[in-house]
């Protein structure tokens, strides 16, 4: 599991240090850091590190100040240093005064004409450093910054994070560095496990900078597939068929069979309990999946730990009715798409809402705006409002899948493949975590590993080709195989 730190947050932990331990101090072990890293990167890609071309992208602040520290490090080492000062005139003094008595370069790279000037110094380095902004970023690389990275060819080590990206969302609203890799301080912060920011993170080392005691919890979390495979529930020797949970699975309709089918079979993959599934693709699903005990309705259903509802039931009055008798049963669900939509409708179905049953929201975007609001470039933050508000579980779908419960637990999934973005996949996640909550697994745990398998099993079953989201049931298994082995569960 790995934690991220907002930067209010980090900023107040680094305030906390600032008593015990002199700021100079604190910048030159971070700027430490930084110069072992770009002399591993220079030794990778050229061999050694005397004589090596290294330019320091320097801005306005301390980030910049790291940059000039690790390169007055890099020239007692014999490096060829060259600082470009990108906001001229406001480069950290003592960096700066530390370069030059160790006989670095410095060169004003203020506008088109100097960026020009220094081209060929570009095109000639070894390995640049970014240090040209760090939490205190705001918005895009500025224009004269974003000429000088889109002139390089060497890797990039970034101080802290990739500037250009914004350090608690993950976005990248414009022209941002692409890291090779990344030296961060103490702490990841969000940008480093979200959002399209977290690929431009590249490689990703934390330095200890004694930032640790000052910390608390983090803001939010990403699993490992080490983390979930342990947590992936497995049946042992005193279990049978319904100490594993019983899920129920009220989903599609006679015109759209298919949900129901997705949404069962992903139910009997994930985990070894029973499954009903109860509506009016009940011979859609039989045929399918002959281990399904099925009922034409919710009513009929008999006895279940947890259901999961929604693909496929409509938004009309049909829909609503087979909504009602789910949630009336006061169970832990998951509510996906067209019970998603209905839930924000029709409001009286929350009165349905008994506190102490979780409800599992699963919105894509669009049902996340029906629901709540536009998601906004914060999603992180749009998530655990909504989780809040609603006092229910609540997971955003995307390439980072944003999970978040009402205490305010944020759980991110960031996808390394997309393949699972295809019609009919979220009906899949759907079956999956009801499966999961019926074998009592916690909510957010439960909608966080299913998200990770999931995502698991597309990549799986498309071994580099599109699939259709048929093909991803049968890879459920196999996904679950790949995450115990990561947890050293399986040879
Ligand atoms: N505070 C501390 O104790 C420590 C801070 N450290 C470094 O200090 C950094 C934070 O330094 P600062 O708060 O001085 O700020 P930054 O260096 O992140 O940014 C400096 C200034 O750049 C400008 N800026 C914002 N967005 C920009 C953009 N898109 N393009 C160009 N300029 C932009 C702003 O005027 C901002 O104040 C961290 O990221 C880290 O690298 C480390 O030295 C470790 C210790
Ligand atoms: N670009 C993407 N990369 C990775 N996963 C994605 C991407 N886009 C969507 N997904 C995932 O694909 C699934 C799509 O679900 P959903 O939108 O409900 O589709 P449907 O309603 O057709 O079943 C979700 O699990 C979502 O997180
Ligand atoms: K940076």
């Amino acid at each position: 599991m790995r934690g991220a730190w907002t930067t209010t947050r980090v900023r107040d932990a680094e305030d906390r240090l600032l008593r015990r331990v002199p700021s100079a101090r604190l910048m030159r072990r971070a700027a430490y850091g930084v110069a072992v890293e770009a002399a591993v990167m220079l030794r990778a890609h050229t061999g050694g590190t005397s004589g090596r071309r290294v330019v320091l992208l320097v801005g306005a602040g301390n980030n910049g100040g790291d940059a000039l520290w690790a390169g007055a490090f890099l020239r007692r080492r014999g490096v060829d240093v060259t600082a470009l000062l990108l906001a001229p005139g406001r480069a950290h003094p003592e960096g700066l005064a530390a370069l030059r008595r160790t006989g670095g370069r410095v060169v004003e790279v203020g506008d088109h004409d100097e960026v020009t000037a220094v081209a060929p110094r570009l095109a000639a380095a070894d390995l640049a450093v970014d240090g040209i902004v760090g939490i205190s970023a705001s918005g895009p690389l500025r224009p004269v910054a974003a000429e000088v990275v889109s002139r390089l060819s060497c890797p990039v080590l970034a101080v802290d994070l990739p500037s250009g990206v914004d350090p608690d969302t993950g976005a990248v609203p414009g022209p941002a560095v692409r890291a090779t890799a990344t030296v961060t301080f103490g702490a990841r912060k969000p940008l480093h496990l979200l959002g399209p920011g977290s690929e431009h993170v590249g490689e990703l080392r934390v330095v200890d900078i004694g930032l640790g005691p000052e910390l608390g919890e983090p803001d939010l979390r990403a699993l490992d597939r080490h983390d979930v495979g342990l947590g992936w529930p497995v049946p042992g020797p005193a279990d049978d068929k319904y100490t594993q949970g019983v899920v129920g699975v009220a989903a599609g309709s006679s015109v759209f069979p298919g949900a129901a089918v997705l949404a069962t079979g992903a139910a009997v993959a994930a985990t070894s309990g029973m499954v009903r599934y109860a509506g009016p693709a009940a011979d859609a699903v039989r045929s399918t999946w002959p281990e399904v005990v099925v009922t034409g309705s919710v009513e009929d259903a008999g006895r279940v730990q947890a259901w999961a509802a929604g693909p496929g039931i409509g938004v009309g009055e049909t829909g609503r009715r087979v909504l009602e008798q789910v949630l009336a049963a006061g169970l832990p669900t998951c509510l996906d798409a067209d019970a998603i939509t209905l839930l924000a409708r029709h409001e009286e179905l929350w009165d349905l809402h008994d506190p102490d049953t979780t409800w599992v929201l699963t919105p894509h975007e669009g049902e996340f705006t029906r629901l709540a609001g536009e998601v906004g470039t914060d999603r992180v933050d749009a998530v655990r409002r909504a989780a809040r508000r609603f006092r229910c579980v609540v997971l955003l779908k995307g390439n980072t899948t944003v999970v978040a419960d009402p205490d305010g637990h944020v759980l991110v999934n960031r996808s390394t493949s997309s393949w699972v973005s295809t019609a009919g996949s979220g009906d899949v996640l759907t079956g999956m975590i009801g499966a999961l909550l019926a074998s009592g697994a916690e909510p957010a745990l439960a909608a966080a590993w299913a998200a990770s398998a999931h995502e698991l099993a597309g990549e799986l079953a498309a071994r580099g080709a599109p699939i259709g989201a048929s093909a991803l049931v049968p890879s459920v298994s196999e996904a679950i195989r790949v995450l115990r082995r990561s947890a050293g569960l399986l040879p």
